[in-house]
Parts: C-alpha cells; sequence; structure tokens
C-alpha cells in the first residue's frame, strides 16, 4: 500500500532522514521506533506531505532550507510530488502529535472541522462513528477541546483524522505524555481501527513498549537511519531493544 524508497530530508545541512526506505501493507500496523531527534516527525511530514508545506512556507519568510529527496508511491501511484491535502483526498491522512485540536472550539465543533473535505450529506454519519469508537467523546460532545485531559485530546486528534475517512493512517507519537492506563486505552483502540474498521496504519512512538505486541512489522530508527526491523514481538525479545527502550 505503501514503498517509501531512499528518503532523505535536510535542514539546510543537517540530515533528519538518511536514505530510510520502508514499506507497509494494507491491513498492517507498522511501527516506526525512535528516541527524541531521531526523525520520526520529519519522517510522518515526509510521507504525508505536510513537508512540501513547511518547506514552501519557510522559503517564502526566507528561512531555513529544507531539502526532500527520495520517492513514495501510495497504491501503486508516485505521490513524491503531491501537496498535502492532495495526499488527504487519496485517504492518506496524518495524525499529528501533541493533541493539534482547536482549544476554544468543543469536541463536535473539532470534528465538523476536520470533515470538511467531506460531502455534506456524510458528515453526521462519520461523526456518529467516531462517537462509537470513542464513547467518550460522545459524552463530551459540548465540551472545549482544551478543557480534555491529554488523553481525550489525543482520542479528539484521531477523531479527527477519522473523519476524514483514512485508508492509510499516520499517527505520531499517539502515546506522548499518556498516563500508562490511558496509553492502554488507546492501544485498544488502535486495535480496533485496525481490526474492526481495516485501516492501515503507520505508527511512529518514542515510548513503544505498549504498541509493541501489536505491531505487524517495526523499523527502529537513530539519526535518521534504519537501525533494526522486525515483528513486534521479535523486537520485544531483542537485547538492544530491551536495554535502549525498555530501560532494562
Ligand atoms: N524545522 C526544523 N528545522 C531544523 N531542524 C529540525 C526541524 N525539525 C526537526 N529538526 C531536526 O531534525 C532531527 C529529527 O527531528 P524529528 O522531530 O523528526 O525527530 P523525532 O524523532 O520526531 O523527535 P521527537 O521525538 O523529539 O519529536 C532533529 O535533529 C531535529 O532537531
Amino acid at each position: 500500500m505503501l514503498k517509501a524508497t531512499d528518503l532523505m530530508v535536510f535542514y539546510e545541512n543537517a540530515i533528519a532522514v538518511n536514505e530510510l526506505s520502508l514499506s507497509v501493507r494494507k491491513g498492517q500496523v507498522v511501527g516506526v521506533i525512535g528516541s527524541n531527534s531521531a526523525g520520526k516527525t520529519t519522517l510522518l511530514n515526509t510521507i504525508s506531505g505536510l513537508i512540501l508545506d513547511i518547506q514552501l512556507k519557510e522559503k517564502r519568510k526566507g528561512g531555513e532550507r529544507i531539502t526532500v529527496m527520495g520517492k513514495i508511491e501510495y497504491q501503486g501511484q508516485d505521490i513524491s510530488r503531491l501537496k498535502a491535502h492532495e495526499r488527504a483526498s487519496l485517504a492518506l491522512v496524518l495524525c499529528r502529535e501533541r493533541h493539534p485540536v482547536f482549544p476554544d472550539s468543543n469536541v463536535h465543533e473539532n470534528l465538523k472541522i476536520a470533515s470538511y473535505l467531506r460531502p455534506t450529506n456524510q458528515v453526521r454519519q462519520v461523526i456518529d462513528h467516531v462517537y462509537e469508537l470513542f464513547p467518550n467523546l460522545k459524552r463530551w460532545r459540548k465540551r472545549k477541546a482544551g478543557f480534555l485531559s491529554g488523553g481525550e485530546q489525543q482520542m479528539l486528534a484521531i477523531g479527527m483524522a477519522m473523519v476524514v475517512g483514512p485508508k492509510l493512517l499516520l499517527l505520531d507519537e499517539p502515546l506522548l505524555g499518556l498516563s500508562p492506563a490511558m496509553q492502554k486505552n488507546l492501544v485498544q483502540a488502535i486495535e480496533s481501527l485496525s481490526r474492526e474498521n481495516g485501516i492501515t496504519m503507520l505508527i511512529a512512538e518514542q515510548f513503544a513498549r505498549p504498541l509493541l505486541p501489536m505491531l505487524d512489522f517495526a523499523y527502529v530508527i537513530e539519526n535518521g537511519m534504519l537501525t533494526l526491523t522486525g515483528t513486534g514481538p521479535e523486537l520485544m525479545e531483542n537485547p538492544e531493544i530491551k536495554s535502549a527502550y525498555f530501560g532494562f
């Protein structure tokens, strides 16, 4: 479904993604595991096309030069030069880290804002589906998003991505800053998105332990480069992973 080949991203002369190739098959949940600054966000921004928007913005204001190289194929089509919104309309949707919700709008309004690419007659149905997935959001539908807990904001962020109707959902650090109990809830929600909704996912995560058991495949990256690959359960047993990410 997704094949990225030899991706390279430079911020000025600093390399953030270094000759990285990966693929995701339809129906899989694939992880990108890496510590701080490993290049996870840059990689997901590159696959979603957001990096091209950031590149353009920087260029317009005379800021840093961002160079992007490599090929990205999605459902057999070369999408390397497509803009983020064009990729989103092909159902390749990014859910960014740290709750990019509109804090002064309520939950329902946030979901409606996210549904702007949908025909009007589908909006109600897709939002109802999000409420089925995340009953807490239904409960707080009139509450301002800024007053939700971190975990609820993360669910809303994923709900907003779901409203777009993803076939391939990119999740950037969904577990960041959540309590262990909330992480467990979210991992269950991710599992049900995969199993019951048939959504293919690529998930970048630093604290990957709760996610690893459910990953069909994972890529470990450091300094923008691939260092290890394997299925989630294989990586769980890997001594390097245990010491680097689990602290033993
Ligand atoms: N806009 C930018 N300008 C310059 N350098 C950047 C920019 N964004 C990221 N970088 C650098 O690129 C490298 C990769 O950063 P990136 O945010 O992709 O990593 P990450 O794995 O997502 O890290 P984190 O978990 O801390 O978010 C880092 O060295 C970072 O400092």
